[in-house]
């Protein structure tokens, strides 16, 4: 019997942008996410940790769920600065990005801290949204699968089912440069990721979603989504837009 598809996901990440009157933009996203989409799939935003809460309240009822964009490894301590996944879910999210390509260069965090991040996520409750993705060196070298493949065998859980892992491919040569992966360069990674997932977990790992990310907009979201293996995208500056956003997820409609 074939497999179902995942069910797909739509995902904001807001990085360090939002201030409270952004809570505007976010009532209009949760408003735009109607009966129909709901049937369709899943959307998640990403805000920056101040606004959590804020979004959180506003987002009850709509369906949209509300996440971190990176958790701590600790559930709470001396760690000045940071945020635990429990703090995360206490204020109303129920995932987490770990492992962004701006967090792995600017914070210097490697596989291993990737991978117990997403462990903290999972003993919160919380869903990890495992980012992975080559330079643009890299794959200028011939080396994006090879890297993909290196940052998956050392960030993923050892477990995983479709409810408590979703994986987002994101180039970091597509992030923030207009550029995007085109569509054969995304099939070739997601259905490497795809042969990851299922020899890892076998069946559930053909259930658990692959978002690509870098770059998507309203323009491009209906190529890149209707690539094999695409379950949904991680977006970034579309996402600041609601009705970017919402055009995004139009796809699935
Ligand atoms: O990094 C991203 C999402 O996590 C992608 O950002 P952009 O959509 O702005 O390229």
């Amino acid at each position: 019997m074939p497999q179902a598809r995942p069910r797909p996901l739509v995902a904001g990440n807001w990085k360090m942008n939002g201030l409270k009157l952004s809570a505007r933009v976010f009532a209009s996203i949760a408003q735009g996410y109607d009966a129909a989409l709901r049937k369709k799939l899943d959307i998640l935003v990403c805000p920056p940790a101040t606004l959590t809460v804020t979004f959180g309240v506003v987002a009850v009822g709509s369906g949209v769920a509300v996440g971190g964009q990176d958790c701590h490894v600790e559930a709470a301590g001396a760690h000045t600065g940071d945020i635990s996944a429990v703090q995360l879910a206490d204020a109303g999210a129920t995932y987490v990005i770990v492992g962004h390509s701006e967090r792995r260069a600017d914070h210097g965090e490697t596989d291993a801290v990737v991978r117990a991040k997403a462990l903290a996520a999972r003993e919160a409750c919380l869903t990890p949204v495992v980012c992975v993705g080559e330079t643009r060196a890299q794959r200028e070298s011939g080396d994006a699968l090879a890297i993909v493949r290196a940052q998956l065998a050392g960030s993923l859980p050892e477990t995983a089912d479709r409810h408590d892992l979703v994986v987002a491919y994101e180039p970091v040569w597509a992030i923030g440069t207009g550029l995007t992966a085109m569509p054969p360069q995304v099939a070739e990674v997601h259905a490497a990721i795809r042969d990851v997932l299922t020899a890892r977990y076998g069946d559930e790992g053909a259930a658990i979603r692959i978002l690509y990310g870098g770059s998507v907009k309203p323009d491009n979201a209906f190529d890149l989504l209707s690539v094999a293996n695409v379950d949904g995208a991680l977006v970034g500056g579309a996402s600041l837009d609601a009705a970017d956003f919402l055009a995004i997820a139009e796809y699935y409609r």
